[in-house]
């Protein structure tokens, strides 16, 4: 089934405020090298046959190109983001623009939320994280507005600072997740709700190999996350590697560029 994106090309990204351990403005970005391994990415899902829109970048905005962040589109609805940094706070009404413009109904949260960042859909429910951005009143308001069940997982790791950084959907009803990442009790949540699931260790993690874009059969991640690409081989997905390094100076890796519009249901 192919899948339809949303994302930005990274024309102003730049890595100039800290607001996550990964993000060293000191050390600087190379935009050129930025914008060459996003086109590979794009280029990737196009030849998977995916579907892929872009909206507009904004100047002043370096983070917009982390797509995934700026809504949550689930059955045709589009759940609109507010960040809880003010420098990125512009960029919530800018991706709930795009979606109003192009008909879908949307709803302008009243809570912190960053999007796909903090919510994952599987095919039953979807999975909702919290501790560092995403404000757990936000799960109640996406539910109410989505009707589909959320459940909410304690982040604990502040490297792990969006869910989307710890687990990933394999398909709509199983996941790939690092465990340590997330609070005792929401490690069991996911121990009895996914007892197959693929369990990703530190070396990984630390790559952000769990920022993954799966359809149900390939499987789109860093190219250093190599333990956890072999395991999916082992389980039969077909893995295609990317080089996002120059975005992962600012905490991002292939889904956070990813935004899924995933239509009625
Ligand atoms: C996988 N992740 C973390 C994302 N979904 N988004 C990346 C956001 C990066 C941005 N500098 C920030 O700290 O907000």
């Amino acid at each position: 089934m192919p899948k339809h994106f949303l994302m930005c090309r990274p024309d102003y990204f730049t890595v100039e405020y800290a607001i996550n351990p990964w993000m060293h403005p000191e050390a600087g970005a190379d935009r050129d090298v930025a914008v060459r391994q996003w086109e590979g990415l794009k280029a990737a899902y196009e030849e998977l046959g995916h579907r892929v829109d872009l909206i507009d970048p904004i100047d002043g905005l370096p983070d917009m190109v982390f797509a995934a962040n700026g809504a949550l589109v689930v059955g045709g609805r589009v759940y609109g983001a507010r960040f809880a940094f003010p420098q990125r706070g512009p960029e919530g009404p800018a991706y709930l623009r795009w979606f109003a413009e192009r008909g879908y109904p949307v709803l302008e949260p009243a809570h912190v939320n960053e999007g796909e960042g903090d919510f994952l859909t599987l095919d039953e429910v979807v999975l909702a994280g919290t501790g560092f951005r995403t404000d757990v009143v936000a799960h109640k308001e996406a539910q109410e507005f989505l009707g589909r069940p959320v459940v909410s997982l304690t982040l604990v790791d502040p490297r792990f600072y969006h869910l989307d950084t710890a687990l990933f959907p394999l398909d709509g009803r199983n996941v790939a997740y690092y465990p340590q990442a997330f609070s005792p009790g929401s490690q069991e949540v996911l121990r009895r709700m996914f007892p197959d699931a693929v369990l990703a260790g530190a070396e990984d993690a630390e790559v952000l190999g769990l920022n993954a874009v799966s359809d149900g059969r390939n499987v789109v991640i860093n190219a250093e996350a190599s333990t956890l690409q072999l395991e999916l081989k082992r389980r039969g997905y077909e893995v295609i590697p990317v080089d996002l390094s120059e975005l992962r100076k600012a905490g991002g890796g292939p889904k956070c560029c990813t935004l899924e519009i995933r239509g009625e249901n």
